[in-house]
Order: structure tokens, then sequence, then C-alpha cells
């Protein structure tokens, strides 16, 4: 469930902070330096463009993957034609960490996201001390204050938020925040049911300007031409990467 996700998160967020004080942290991200453009990278363009994920065990699918060497991983992905790589830094079910996105970031020079359940300033400052470009904003987890106050400070901070929705009503509180990478999960964070179609029955109320990125359950070249005919700019894949030799799986998505 997500608020289970979101709480242990949390959680483990409080515990990190008793090691390593706010004050620490907020320093580290300010030395950091800038942040990658991640909406010049995302923008749209005359192909789809993909983030691709470092994922080693989900909630819905258990194990995928031991990914030992994450940084190897990313540098497949950027060989492979990714535009951004999005690491997976929660550690109970997804056995990431943010030292995955350290070595991640070190390692290439793509736009990287950090994909968590991110509720609190603190995470955010963590995200940048660890040389995120991007940080994902789950809506259906997070009241309208709690979002704007994120968003802001993920922008202050020179960085970029993935906002992630699942129904009309998310889209919209997305929007009233300002959201200039829009994505649409069809997976029910929740349930984990996987709607692919979801992201065709919303694309059209994200307007033109904002990056419309298709998340969750692709798995073949076909999966990627929906969603490119849905109005996509960005699939964002996880499982389909780290099940398969990720650079041939790239460039069969990228030929879409
Ligand atoms: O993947 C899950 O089981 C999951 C469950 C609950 C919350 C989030 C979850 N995944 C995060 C993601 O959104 C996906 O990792 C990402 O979109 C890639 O999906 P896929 O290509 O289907 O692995």
């Amino acid at each position: 469930m997500l608020t289970d996700l979101m709480g242990g998160a949390l959680a483990d967020a409080d515990a990190r902070r008793l090691a390593r004080p706010l004050s620490a942290v907020e320093t580290a991200a300010h030395d950091r330096a800038p942040a990658l453009d991640a909406l010049a990278a995302l923008a749209p363009a005359d192909r789809i463009k993909i983030i691709a994920e470092i994922k080693r065990s989900s909630p819905s699918r258990g194990s995928l993957a031991e990914i030992t060497d994450p940084a190897a991983l990313a540098v497949s992905y950027e060989t492979g034609g990714a535009s951004a790589i999005s690491v997976l830094t929660e550690g109970r079910k997804f056995h990431g960490t943010l030292d995955d996105l350290e070595q991640v970031r070190a390692a290439v020079s793509l736009p990287v996201l950090r994909k968590d359940f991110i509720g609190t300033p603190y995470q955010v400052f963590e995200a940048r001390a660890a040389g995120a470009d991007l940080v994902l904003l789950i809506v259906a987890a997070l009241n309208q204050d709690t979002l704007q106050t994120l968003q802001d400070l993920v922008r202050e901070l020179g960085m970029t938020a993935l906002v992630e929705t699942h129904s009309a009503d998310e889209v919209s509180r997305a929007l009233d925040i300002g959201a200039s990478l829009v994505g649409v999960n069809a997976r029910n964070l929740s349930t984990f049911e996987l709607d692919q179609n979801l992201f065709g029955t919303l694309a059209d109320s994200i307007p033109s300007g904002v990056v419309r990125i298709a998340e969750s359950a692709v798995k073949s070249a076909a999966d990627v031409a929906h969603y490119r005919a849905a109005g996509a700019d960005v699939v964002l894949v996880g499982e389909a990467l780290v099940t398969s030799d990720p650079i041939r799986t790239l460039s069969e998505f990228l030929a879409v």
C-alpha cells in the first residue's frame, strides 16, 4: 500500500536524520555542482525518450535483478541512448540506497532522478546532496500544501520535479503546482494493478509545454509505440531493462 511505503520511507529518513542532521544535509546539497537541466534532456522531440530505471526489487514483482554495480548499469543505459536515469533509493521494498544514486551520479553525465517516497524537505535536500537532478513527487501521497512546498524547494535547489499522477484530479493538482514534468503511472500504487490505457485517457489534459511521461508496464517495443501514439514524450522503464540486455532493449525501444 502507498501509505505503508510512504510511512516506511519517512521512518527511514528520520533514522538517517539522527546520524546526519538537516543542517549537514543542507550544506552538502548547496556544496554540490549545479543540477543538470533535466527539462532540456527530456524535452519533446521527434522521437520517444527513455528514463531508464535502476530497480532491484519491487512490492508487486519481488526480486528482479541483483544489480551489484548500479554505476555500471547506468553506464549501459547511457550507452544505449537513455535520456535520464531513475534510481530507486527506497530500501525496504526496492532494496535501493542513496549510495546507489551517488555512484550513478559519478558514472554518467545524464540527469539522475531520485525515485522514492518523498514527503519532507529533508529527503529533498538528501537527493540534491547525493547528486540528484530530479526528484519524484507522488501526488496521491501528498496533500496540496506539502506538494507545493516540496515542488518549490526542488526548484530552489535547481532541480526538477517529476510529478506523478494516476487520475484526472491528480493531473489537475500537478498542474496547479506548476509541474513541468508530469508522469502518469500505469501502476496503481496501492493495488499494484496496471492500466496501460490510463496514459491515453489523461494525456490530453496535460498541456503542451509540459513534458508527458508514461510510467510503468513497458515490456516491449509495441508498448513503447502504444504510449508514443497516445502522446508520450518520454517513457519510464524499469523491469524490462533490468531483466534483459539493456543496451539491446533500449535500442529496440528507441527504434519506435
Ligand atoms: O513497481 C512496483 O511494484 C511499485 C509498487 C508500488 C509503488 C511503486 C512501484 N514502482 C515504482 C514505479 O513506478 C516503477 O518502478 C516504474 O514506473 C517502472 O515500472 P516498470 O517498468 O513496470 O518496472
